[in-house]
């Protein structure tokens, strides 16, 4: 887990966000379930409805500088970086417990609009372990490691709306992991 403060400045906050604004966002969908944050995908899309992994509209080329400096932060190339998720957390809106798709590896998340707390928790053998660690406006986290693949994470119901851009690389080769179902 690593963090970058200000990653992002806040005019160029101002015009991801409204870069955001110009997407169709919809209901994040899980099984019949309709959560309450608004998402769109790009480059590659998990459909957590069917289990089906495809090719998606290219990233906009709105968030490509961000993509590279998202990268450079990771250590990894911007076009490793082949993901985008755009979500939008109006007030009431939060993420439950998950790890993310293991369609993926690295995950990178940019914070806008609002604080948050990325809670983090690992079954032991009498209950869970858990941590929580703010996420500043501006700022980046990179999961990696430990907390990428053994820790769950979550964001609590937001008070004020947050937006996240959350870009990500593939595990591996798209049309084996696709034969495998993954
Ligand atoms: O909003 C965030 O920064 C986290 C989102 C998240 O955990 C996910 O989409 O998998
Ligand atoms: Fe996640």
């Amino acid at each position: 887990m690593a963090f970058a403060e200000d990653l992002v400045s806040q005019s160029e906050e101002v015009a991801l966000i409204t870069a955001i604004g110009s997407i169709a966002l919809s209901p994040f969908r899980f099984h019949g379930w309709l959560g309450n944050r608004q998402t769109a995908s790009f480059g590659w899309l998990y459909d957590f409805e069917t289990g089906a992994f495809d090719r998606a509209t290219p990233i906009p080329s709105a968030f490509l500088p961000l993509r590279a400096r998202a990268a450079a932060f990771a250590g990894l190339a911007a076009d490793d970086l082949v993901q985008l998720l755009v979500t939008r957390y109006d007030p009431g809106a939060g993420i439950g417990w998950h790890r993310d798709r293991p369609v993926f590896e690295h995950v990178v998340g940019i914070s806008l609009g609002a604080p948050a707390a990325m809670r983090f928790r690992r079954r032991t053998a009498t209950g869970f372990a858990r941590h929580s660690l703010p996420l500043q406006p501006r700022s980046a986290y990179r999961l990696s490691g430990e907390a990428r693949h053994d820790w769950e994470h979550s964001i609590a119901e937001m008070t004020t709306t947050r937006w996240s851009l959350t870009f990500r690389s593939l595990a591996g080769d798209p049309n084996v992991m696709r034969q495998n179902g993954l």
